[in-house]
């Protein structure tokens, strides 16, 4: 089987890159696997920069091709926050819990139709060998005003998807991999990576 590395430290993103790559018949190694695998440092001002960030000094250091994911949640009536700054937006810590909180709680008296929000998700994919790629995905929803669900991660229970009725944390894994920015992402890198893995075996 073919294995792919993700640069990412975060359990809720590797078990959807666990399955969403499955399906295209690849397996997911993630820096959860690597013991003293660094930190890298989220210096950039986009998700894309980040993202990039990530691939290239894992890349670097494995010597190996990997993909990164920058993500997180864009809420309209808070100018856009949390942002590239969704996983610390209550603390350093990286509390889910506290992070959607401090999102509700900057909403409180915000009405309906003015709580519209998208995740968005930049990957990356970089190597030693060749110049790095990236995408993007996005899904838009609405900010509820309370948790509902407890599937997913992060802001999953408070991110109402219109089409389905539901919110992220009320749809099966399966469900969410259909239709989440991730998935939109993954899409668009697929047809870019098996091109990709072709210029990577021949360099
Ligand atoms: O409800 C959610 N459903 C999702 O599908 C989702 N995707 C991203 N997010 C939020 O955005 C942060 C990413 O920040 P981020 O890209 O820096 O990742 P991270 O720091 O958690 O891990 P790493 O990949 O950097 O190691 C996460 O922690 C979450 O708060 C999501 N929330
Ligand atoms: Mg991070």
């Amino acid at each position: 089987m073919k294995t792919v590395l993700i640069a990412t430290k975060n359990k809720g993103k590797a078990k959807e890159f666990e399955s969403l790559f499955a399906s295209k018949g690849y397996e997911v190694l993630t820096l959860l696997d690597i013991p003293n695998a660094p930190d890298v440092e989220e210096t950039g001002s986009s998700f894309e920069e980040n993202a990039v960030i990530k691939a290239e000094a894992i890349a670097r250091q494995a010597g190996h091709f990997v993909v990164a994911d920058d993500s997180g949640l864009i809420v309209d009536a808070l100018d856009g926050r949390p942002g590239i700054f969704s996983a610390r937006y209550a603390g350093e810590d990286k509390n889910d819990q506290a992070n959607l909180e401090k999102v509700l709680e900057e909403l409180r008296g915000v009405p309906e139709g003015e709580r519209t929000a998208r995740f968005y998700c930049s990957l990356a994919l970089a190597s030693p060998n060749q110049e790095t790629i990236t995408v993007a995905g996005s899904v838009e929803g609405l900010i509820i005003n309370e948790p509902r669900g407890d599937s997913g991660f992060g802001y999953d229970p408070i991110f109402f998807v219109k089409d389905l009725g539901k919110t992220m944390a009320e749809l099966s894994s399966q469900e969410k991999n259909k239709i989440s920015h991730r998935a939109h992402a993954l899409k668009e890198l697929e047809s870019l990576l098996d091109s990709f893995l072709e210029r990577e075996r021949l360099s």
